[in-house]
């Protein structure tokens, strides 16, 4: 590896070649051991220069701890959790002040209850409990405002935790803050594109949902397609009990996978929040960051949705839960020089 020692960006563009593909090197750490391979590199070829490329930061085990600046003058963890997907957490991502500015600036906004895709829009959601509903929040979204200092610097820490061009932190959707009181949860589902075979190639050609103006709380699936190549999502207060974030299928070998997914049974996580592989407990001002798809090798953008990035939120028991999700949107090669509806 040839990552220099004068710090984290000057190996971006350090390239080895192997077995004829390109890889890439990204060095987050200091030394030349902290560096992180990625996946393999784009071809190279002149059509896939024209814009920026995502980044997978890949893990080389659970448990591997990675020191990171984010902040200048302080160091931050990254904690690796999984490796299938990548699962990171990073504590103190937020300071305690921070979290409060964020759940005060979200009452201000109004929460409203959290729907879902494709759901009726006339059942009254306010009167649903329990553990068949799948889920049970409040929501609202900060939307951009660069005139906020707060705002801007967690952008930044974003991007220095990412590694992703700022452009695609630009374009994504405001961030969306979220309550859960007791009993609220919210039952394994992927945050991006539908992930089956027939819905994949029913949706190839749609655009992303972030560069049309497609309503994101209908059913939206014929309209555009949702483009979250990685989901951070910081924990806003520390639970008192339960409310974990759960990954049912995690790091789980393929047919395990398969098996379990198809009885459909373990995406309720009202019952089976301890049979999940991962399990994150909540704890104020910590992110987690994981990847919701593969990078295209090809084009260095997005790439298939990966199975083992279902998840959700476990039953709180006692107390309540806020978080605040980041996701960062990257378009397929076919819409790569559409502009974002949100980033004007
Ligand atoms: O609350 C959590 O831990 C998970 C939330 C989530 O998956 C989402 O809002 O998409
Ligand atoms: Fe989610």
């Amino acid at each position: 590896q040839h990552c220099h020692e004068d710090g984290a960006d000057s190996c971006d563009d350090t390239h080895e070649a192997l077995e004829g593909n390109r890889w890439q090197f990204h060095c987050i750490g200091k030394g030349d051991d902290e560096c992180v391979r990625l996946e393999e590199y784009y071809s190279h070829a002149p059509e896939y220069r024209r814009y920026e490329h995502a980044v997978f930061l890949k893990p080389n085990h659970a448990g591997e701890v990675i020191d990171v600046n984010i902040v200048p003058g302080k160091t931050h963890q990254m904690i690796a959790k999984a490796v299938d997907p990548p699962i990171y957490e990073i504590p103190n991502f937020l300071s305690d002040e921070e979290c409060e500015y964020v759940k005060k600036k979200a009452l201000a906004t109004g929460m409203v209850h959290s729907r879902l895709f494709g759901a009726n829009p006339d059942t009254n959601i306010e009167d649903l409990k329990g553990p068949d509903v799948f889920r049970i929040s409040r929501q609202t979204w900060l939307r951009r405002d660069n005139s906020d200092i707060m705002m801007t610097s967690w952008k930044d820490r974003i991007e220095k935790l990412t590694k992703m061009p700022r452009k695609y932190i630009e374009d994504s959707e405001p961030f969306q803050v979220v309550n859960y009181g007791v009993g609220g949860h919210y039952h394994a589902h992927t945050d991006s594109a539908s992930p089956g075979p027939e819905e994949m190639l029913r949706q190839k050609e749609l655009p992303c949902c972030y560069q049309t103006d497609c309503p994101i709380d209908k059913n939206v699936q014929l309209c555009c397609k949702v483009c979250r190549y990685m989901t951070v999502l910081v924990y806003l207060n520390d639970v008192e009990e339960g409310g974990q974030t759960a990954y049912p299928f995690a790091d789980l070998p393929g047919e395990d996978l398969q098996e379990k997914l198809k009885s459909g049974d373990y995406l309720n996580l009202s019952k089976h929040c301890n049979d999940a592989t991962i399990a994150v407990r909540p704890r104020k001002g910590m992110a987690v960051m994981w990847y919701n798809h593969a990078k295209d090798p090809t084009t260095g953008l997005i790439g298939d949705p990966l199975l083992s990035a279902y998840h959700g939120s476990c039953d709180v028991t006692k107390g309540e839960k806020w978080i605040a999700n980041m996701w960062i949107s990257v378009p397929p090669y076919e819409h790569w020089d559409k502009p974002s509806s949100f980033n004007t």
